[in-house]
């Protein structure tokens, strides 16, 4: 059989690792292939190669047998070759119709485009309104509308990006039986992910990478996930132990605090209430554009709307008081988005210390202390196991999961009171989720207060001392982690708890 697409002897160099060191990748008709590695293994970019967004500095790539050169998207396109991006390229005040027309020729007529994007959803599955706004749409609606814009090219080969890091369990099945159902059709798909026993359920073969060399192929279904894990990072994931800790003083507190909606597509905030203990780890899940995003900005001080007794920290109101404020005092951040607000990309990692570390330390009389950032972003790196060039690389050059390793380590080296985790493994390997897991766990018994907010449940299960959910801007009550279970939780992510005042069903 000729594959669909082999890639062979394929590298890429950039200034400071070689991202591809002669690749060989072959992908069957019909075969859902998943590639699979640690941060910075290479995955992102072979995927750029293979949809033309990046140039290979040498070697080949064949699609049927014939070798061709991919210059751009639209080329791959062309030939047959749909990518669904992990960050979605929607605009908020278009229909998904609108959308959808924004990429197709000029004179493309809406009404026909309309019966089309119905039709193709239908025929997958895939529940979704082409007349509706994007900013009504959930996470995972958005999701639909992404990958019925690349079904309506009659895709031969899909690319997936970690497609599932933010859908609710039950999206995720539905999204697998689309899959299979394109799959069954001859259409071949390439999976990245970091989640082993999603490639086990659904993925026919397995590429694994390291340090941008293919170090083995096989069939996920006859591996276990230590075995996968093996091939990848060379080990088992270390075990996270979590310990139970007698309760301590409330260091960081939410008094009934309501928020109207700070832009048109925001949550409005409902009576909120709950307290984070010194030495806890209070866990919030709910599925994402719930409210999460703005009870973050309260908390942090990028929101000071709120009533200055909604939020206490450290034995003071601080509703009003600014994010500088906040930070001087002890609470850190991490938020959901690494570049832009956990991370300035034009400056380097060195530069991105500044944007917590603000003390005697790294600033004296004004100036920047450059030797002492410089040493603290290399302490990091070296902790962390960041795959980077040295403190002087750029933010925006590393590969998602490094960036993100970057981010936690400078936060949790800070020793904050208080820490906010927004998403806190998004993106990240088996490994490196396992290590930042310990060091979140470290700093709670160290003292700290930590709020995570996941949409990774397993992963709230695993750090958090008491869990609280989040639906439509209101929480529900807290309940202590060796209480709960899976299906208490997502039936709550629904918005459905004992006395909650929500009629309708959250954003799931
Ligand atoms: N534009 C760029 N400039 C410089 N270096 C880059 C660039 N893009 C990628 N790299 C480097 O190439 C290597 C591979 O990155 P890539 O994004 O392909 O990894 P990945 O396997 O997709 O990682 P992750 O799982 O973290 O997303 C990394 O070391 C990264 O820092």
């Amino acid at each position: 059989m000729t594959s669909r697409l082999a890639l062979k002897n394929i590298s890429k160099r950039y200034p400071a690792v070689v991202a591809n060191d002669g690749v060989d990748l072959t992908v069957q008709p019909g075969e859902i292939h998943a590639v699979l590695g640690e941060n910075g293994a290479g995955k992102s970019t072979l995927m750029k190669i293979i949809y033309g967004v990046t140039a290979p500095d040498s070697g080949q790539v064949f699609w049927d047998g014939q070798e061709i050169h991919v210059s751009s998207p639209a080329a791959a396109r062309q030939l047959g070759i749909g990518m669904v991006f992990q960050h979605f390229s929607l605009f908020d005040t278009l229909t998904v119709t609108e959308n959808i027309a924004l990429g197709l020729p000029q004179g493309t007529r809406l009404d026909e485009l309309e019966r089309r994007i119905a039709d193709t959803a239908n025929e997958y599955g895939l529940d979704l309104e082409p007349s509706r706004h994007v900013h009504t749409l959930s996470v995972g609606e958005c999701q639909r509308v992404e990958i019925v814009r690349a079904l309506l090219g009659r895709p031969r080969l899909l690319i997936l990006d970690e497609p599932t890091s933010v859908l609710t369990p039950q999206a995720v099945g539905k999204l697998f039986d689309t899959l299979r159902q394109l799959a069954s059709e001859g259409c071949s798909i390439l999976y990245i992910s970091h989640k082993l026993d999603e490639i086990r359920a659904l993925c026919h073969t397995c590429t694994v990478m390291r340090g941008g060399k293919v170090t083995g192929v096989c069939k996920p279904g006859e591996q276990t996930e230590a075995s996968l894990s093996r091939l990848m990072i060379g080990a088992e994931p270390p075990v996270v132990t979590h310990r139970p800790a007698p309760p301590r003083e409330k260091l960081l507190s939410v008094h009934q605090l309501s928020l109207g909606k700070a832009h048109p597509f925001a949550t409005e905030l409902s009576n909120i209430s709950f307290d984070v203990h010194a030495g806890e780890i209070l866990g919030i899940a709910g599925v994402s554009g719930n409210g999460q995003q703005e009870l973050l900005a309260v908390l942090s001080g990028e929101d000071t709307r709120a009533d200055p007794n909604a939020v206490w920290f450290d034995g003071q109101a601080v509703g009003r008081r600014s994010a500088a404020w906040r930070r001087a005092r002890g609470m850190a951040f991490v938020p959901e988005e690494r570049l832009g607000r956990g991370a300035v990309p034009e400056l380097s990692l060195a530069q991105n210390i500044l944007l917590s570390h603000q003390d005697n330390s790294t600033i004296r009389r004004g100036f920047i202390r450059k030797g002492e950032i410089s040493r603290l972003a290399g302490e990091i790196i070296e902790r962390f196991g960041v795959k980077a060039a040295g403190p002087q690389a750029q933010a925006g050059s590393l590969s998602g999961g490094n960036l993100q390793k970057y981010i936690i380590g400078r936060e949790v080296t800070r020793r904050p009171k208080a820490l906010l985790v927004a998403q806190p493994t998004w993106g990240v390997d088996v490994g490196a989720a396992a290590q930042i897991r310990s060091e979140l766990l470290a700093l709670r018994d160290a003292g700290c207060a930590l709020l995570i907010i996941s949409e990774e449940l397993d992963e709230l299960f695993q750090v958090s001392d008491r869990l609280i959910v989040i639906a439509k801007g209101r929480v529900s009550p807290a309940i202590k982690t060796a209480e709960a279970d899976l299906d208490l939780i997502g039936q709550w992510m629904s918005g459905l708890w004992a006395g909650s005042a929500a009629t309708e069903s959250a954003h799931v």
